[in-house]
């Protein structure tokens, strides 16, 4: 899967917030940092598919976020950064497979793949609880399962560590490290970051450094050092 960014911009309430971002993204694993309103989070939403640039485009495997929303569809999974937002119903085993009935699998069948999937991410034990219950990892770790029992190519995650602890932490990235999907990882966690294959750094809404994961680590610390 090949995430094409043509001079991405966007402009939201008359503020210039992405400045003709280019990169062709062939990596398995993307991550992308930046100080805080640098854009990132905008960057991600754009890729998703839940925005649309302003000028330029998205190319996900030659198609268009904008024109081909359609076939998009289903493809591109996002997780969001307060995960609670996305639980929608009560149960665990429910609410991860409320995708696929949502999809139109039957709910035996759909409850089935849930639960195989919780297992495969050693969260079985979790499957009866009800969500409001969780541990923030432990709803983070959900949140995942619900995105990867559909099975997308591509997965966006807005910040997944924070509020984590470092176990909890640890375990989010192994669960992205093992992803079949193709993964793109907003994060300020540097250790994350750095267990990328490409970092992008963005800076005020620009592409500030694009390549190496600790050669941008260490340039963000550089901004960092110079910022007000
Ligand atoms: N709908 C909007 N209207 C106006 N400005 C917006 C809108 N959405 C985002 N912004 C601004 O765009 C800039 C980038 O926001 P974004 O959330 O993409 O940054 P970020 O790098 O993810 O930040 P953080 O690390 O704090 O989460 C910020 O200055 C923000 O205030």
């Amino acid at each position: 899967m090949t995430i094409d960014l043509k001079t991405v911009g966007l402009v939201r309430s008359g503020q210039t917030i992405l400045h003709g971002i280019t990169a062709r993204l062939d990596e398995r694993r993307i991550g992308v940092i930046g100080l805080n309103g640098s854009g990132k989070s905008s960057l991600a939403r754009l890729i998703a598919g839940l925005m649309q640039p302003t000028s330029g485009s998205i190319l996900i495997d030659g198609l268009d976020t904008k024109a081909d929303a359609k076939a998009l569809k289903g493809r591109t999974g996002f997780v969001f950064q307060n995960p609670l937002n996305q639980i929608v119903l009560p149960i665990v085993a429910d609410d991860v497979a409320f995708g696929l009935t949502n999809r139109g699998v039957p709910r035996k069948e759909a409850v089935k793949q849930a639960r195989a999937m919780l297992d495969r991410l050693g969260l079985l034990s979790l499957a009866e609880r009800p969500a409001h219950e969780l541990s923030g990892g432990e709803v983070q770790l959900v949140a995942l399962a619900a995105i990867l029992v559909m099975q997308p190519g591509l997965i966006v995650f807005d910040e997944p560590t924070t509020a984590l602890d470092l176990r909890n932490a640890r375990r989010v990235a192994a669960a992205i490290d093992k992803l079949d999907a193709r993964a793109v990882v907003v994060t300020h966690d540097l250790a994350l970051a750095r267990s990328m294959d490409r970092v992008l750094l963005l800076h005020e809404g620009r592409l500030h450094f694009d390549g190496d994961p600790a050669e941008a680590a260490r340039r963000l610390e550089a901004l960092a050092e110079v910022a007000p």
